[in-house]
């Protein structure tokens, strides 16, 4: 089922008295998500993740704008009639009931013309329990399971009324490590299976880069960017993507564009044919190559062997952070430890921002001949 959101704002009254007006959860949100994805909508803390899932299951009422199904406009549809399954972060589950029973819950509660028999029912429960490998542990109570395994529960019950749309609101971060990296592949498998609609609420960037079809990044209620992960993190729409993904995070500077070369520092990284300007200058930790002939000097502070790879940090007065860091091939470092590291610099790595307001100026950055030449 497609999912089209247009134009569509959420806006709270503000309990603030120092700092009254309304607070903006959700503004003016335009995209449309295809149908059989699975989508991260990803973001820090209060962007409004969660009230977008509450306006798309219809748990919260918009402020303006529509929600589309299929095509259907969706926006004054009650929640139990929009064939949505949620799963929370708290997927309180019923203790004394076995997982069965759990599971067949919302059918039980089905009314009218809705209502099923109860062959149907068993069926259905069987089939959501497979779905999720859990067919052995029916006649279990909650607390026989373990944490992925409850979540496992309250998936099948999500699923168990064959919805047309699947809501997870950071429904792994109740799990330890080794758990999310498990269920995360659960659920991946469980949406590739079911081809049903998922949007899947995390902060954690890494965990939405790695499972999801489409990310969608948040801030403030406002979207900034949607597109495949690796697209989003190969071409950041402005510098708050840029360092909301990857891990190291991307190395920021300020920096200048003068005579076509751009400047860290006195010290000439890049040509590009741009006017004069300020201007931030994003490097990711793999965009980085020691080489004697680099012209981008930092002071190297240590050596940390990755395996593979090696992880340097170097610090640089213009950098934002007070160290940096590069990750870079096992090369020879027959630098001088404690003096400078010379880089020269990978240019699809490399992002220049609007010193001003962080949106990604798109140019062709060039290599600038070494310091030898
Ligand atoms: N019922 C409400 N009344 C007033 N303000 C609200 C309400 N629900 C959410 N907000 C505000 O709307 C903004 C977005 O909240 P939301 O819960 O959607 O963010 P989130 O991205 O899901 O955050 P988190 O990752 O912490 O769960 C926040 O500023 C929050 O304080």
């Amino acid at each position: 089922m497609e999912i089209q959101l247009q134009n569509l704002t959420k806006k709270f009254p503000n309990r603030n008295r120092k700092h009254p007006g309304d607070v903006t959860a959700v503004n003016e949100f335009n995209f449309t998500i295809p149908d059989g994805q699975l989508i991260g909508l990803l973001g820090p803390s209060g962007c409004g993740k969660s009230t977008t899932l509450n306006l798309i299951c219809g748990l919260e009422k918009p402020t303006s704008g529509k929600i589309f199904f299929g095509g259907e406009d969706v926006t004054g549809v009650e929640p139990e009639h929009r064939g949505v399954g949620m799963v929370f972060q708290n997927y309180a589950l019923y203790p004394h009931l076995t997982v069965r029973k759990n599971i067949m819950f919302p059918l039980e509660n089905l009314k009218g013309k809705d209502r099923l028999s109860k062959e149907e029912m068993e069926k259905r429960v069987l089939d959501a329990a497979k779905m999720v490998s859990l067919e052995e542990l029916l006649d279990r109570k909650p607390r026989e399971l373990s944490g992925g395994q409850q979540q496992r529960v309250a998936i099948a019950r999500a699923l168990v009324k064959m919805p047309r749309v699947l809501l997870l609101d950071e429904p792994l971060s109740n799990l330890d490590a080794r758990l999310r990296l498990q269920t995360r592949e659960e659920i991946r498998r469980i949406q590739r299976e079911t081809k049903i609609t998922t949007i899947f609420v995390t902060h954690d960037q890494e965990e939405a880069l790695s499972i999801s079809d489409l990310i969608v990044v948040m801030k403030e209620g406002i979207l900034q960017q949607i597109g495949k992960p690796q697209e989003v993190y190969d071409q950041p729409a402005n510098l708050f993507v840029a360092k909301f993904l990857g891990t190291p995070p991307i190395n920021v500077f300020s920096g200048k564009v003068t005579d076509g070369q751009v400047k860290i520092g006195e010290e000439t990284v890049l040509l590009a044919d741009l006017p004069d300007q300020e201007v931030t200058v994003g490097i990711r930790p793999e965009g980085f190559v020691v080489d004697e002939d680099g012209t981008f000097s930092c002071a190297l502070k240590g050596i940390e062997v990755l395996g593979r790879d090696i992880s340097i940090v170097a610090s640089h007065p213009a950098a934002e952070n007070a160290s940096i860091r590069a990750i870079v091939g096992s090369t020879r470092l027959n630098q001088d430890m404690a003096q400078a590291v010379f880089f020269s610099l990978k240019t699809d790595k490399v992002f220049l921002f609007d010193a001003k307001d962080g949106s990604r100026i798109e140019t062709v950055l060039k290599r600038p001949a070494g310091k030898r030449s």
